[in-house]
C-alpha cells in the first residue's frame, strides 16, 4: 500500500504514540467510534469509518505538526501547547520579530491528563522561592517554558542583564527530571506534578506552578475538512459527557416530587413517568462526583429503589 496516496483527502489526526495520554486517548477514540487497526511498529492507522487517518506522535511533538498545520487535528497536554507556543515567541524574539501566535487552537478540555508543571528544589535545601534560584542551574524537559518563567523572574528581580540573556541556565532533560538535583545536576526542576509521589520519593517540594494543565483537542488554524472536525469534536464532547454523568433513576410518591427533582433536576430536566397508586418514575442525568450526596438526600426526601446507571454516549 501507498501509504502517503493513502492519506489523500483524509483528516489527519495526531495522537499520543505512549506515555500517560495515549490509554485514555484511545478509550476516548472508542467511545466516539473511530474504528481503526494499528499495524505492529506503523505510526499511521486509516480509520475504517470516516476519512480520517490517526498519526501517533510524541506528545510534545503534536503541536509543532498541528501549529504548522501539517495535521489537522491532535489531542497532548496543555503544558505541551504552551511548551511550543513559549518557543515560536522566543524564535520571533530572536529573529527580531513581533512575537506570533503558534497556529494552534484549542477545541476543547478533556477531562483527563491533570498535572501542574512546577518549580521543585530539594525539600530540606537552601532554596525556598523561586527567585533564589536565579542564576543557579534548572532541570527540565520544558525549556522554552521555562526559560520564560525565569526571564520574568528576572526582569521582576531588577537583574536582567542588557544583552536580554538569561542569569539562570537551563538544562534540557527528557525524562526522570526528579533525579537531577538528588545527582547535582541541577539546583531546582521544573516539571510535572499530579500525585505528588515522585517528586516527594525524589525528597522534593514544590515553590510554584508554571502552568496547570489538562489533556487538549486542538486543531490547526485552517483544517483540511472543518465539517468532519466539528464532526469529530461533537462526538469527543458527548463521549465526555458521558464520563462526566451517571443516570439517576428512582421511585418517589408524586406528593414528594418537588424535593426530589430540586435535587436532581438534571442536565435540562428530569424525565417523570407516571406510575401505578400516585407514584412515578423519575429519571436524571447527576454528576458523577455528586451521586453518593444525591443518593443522601433522595433517601431523606423518600425515594425508593434508586439506581445508578453508567452512560455510553450522549449528545
Ligand atoms: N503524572 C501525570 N499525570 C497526569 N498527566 C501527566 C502526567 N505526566 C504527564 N502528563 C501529561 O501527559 C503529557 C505527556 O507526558 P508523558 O510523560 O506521558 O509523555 P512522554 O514523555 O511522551 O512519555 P514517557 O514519559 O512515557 O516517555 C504531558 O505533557 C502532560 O500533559
Ligand atoms: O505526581 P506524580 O503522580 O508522581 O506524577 C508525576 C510524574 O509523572 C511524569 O513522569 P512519567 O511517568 O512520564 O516518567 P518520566 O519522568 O520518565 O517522563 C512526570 O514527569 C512526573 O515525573
Ligand atoms: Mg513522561
Amino acid at each position: 500500500m501507498d501509504l502517503v496516496n493513502s492519506l489523500n483527502g483524509r483528516l489527519l489526526f495526531a495522537v499520543p504514540k505512549k506515555g500517560r495520554l495515549n490509554q485514555a486517548t484511545l478509550n476516548l477514540l472508542e467511545g466516539a467510534d473511530i474504528q481503526f487497526r494499528r499495524e505492529n511498529r506503523l505510526d499511521i492507522a486509516l480509520v475504517k469509518n470516516l476519512p480520517i487517518a490517526l498519526i501517533f506522535l510524541p506528545a510534545a511533538d503534536i503541536p509543532t505538526f498541528v501549529g504548522q498545520g501539517r495535521v489537522d487535528l491532535g489531542i497532548t497536554g496543555w503544558d505541551q501547547v504552551k511548551e511550543h507556543d513559549a518557543g515560536v515567541n522566543a524564535a520571533a524574539a530572536s529573529a527580531g520579530a513581533p512575537s506570533s501566535s503558534s497556529g494552534t487552537e484549542s477545541i476543547m478540555e478533556l477531562e483527563f491528563g491533570a498535572c501542574k508543571l512546577q518549580v521543585q528544589v530539594p525539600e530540606k535545601g537552601v532554596y525556598t522561592s523561586s527567585a533564589d534560584l536565579i542564576g543557579r542551574t534548572v532541570g527540565t524537559s520544558f525549556v522554552n517554558l521555562t526559560a520564560e518563567y525565569f526571564a520574568q523572574l528576572e526582569a521582576q528581580a531588577g537583574g536582567s542583564s542588557p544583552s536580554g540573556k538569561l542569569q539562570t541556565t537551563i538544562i534540557e532533560l527528557s525524562g526522570s527530571v526528579e533525579a537531577a538535583c538528588a545527582l547535582g545536576v541541577a539546583d531546582g526542576i521544573v516539571d510535572l506534578v499530579e500525585s505528588g509521589e515522585t517528586m516527594r520519593a525524589a525528597g522534593l517540594k514544590a515553590i510554584d506552578t508554571v502552568v496547570e494543565s489538562v489533556a487538549v483537542l486542538i486543531k490547526s488554524r485552517s483544517p483540511s475538512n472543518p465539517e468532519l472536525v466539528d464532526l469529530i469534536a461533537s462526538r469527543i464532547r458527548g463521549v465526555i459527557t458521558a464520563q462526566r454523568y451517571v443516570l439517576c433513576q428512582y421511585n418517589i410518591e408524586r406528593s414528594g416530587i418537588e424535593a426530589a427533582t430540586r435535587i436532581t433536576p438534571g442536565k435540562r430536566a428530569p424525565t417523570i413517568t407516571t406510575l401505578d397508586d400516585g407514584w412515578v418514575a423519575v429519571s436524571s442525568m447527576v454528576e458523577k462526583k455528586k451521586i453518593a450526596l444525591v443518593m443522601d438526600e433522595l433517601t431523606r426526601v423518600g425515594a425508593h429503589d434508586i439506581l445508578v446507571l453508567d452512560i455510553h454516549n450522549t449528545r
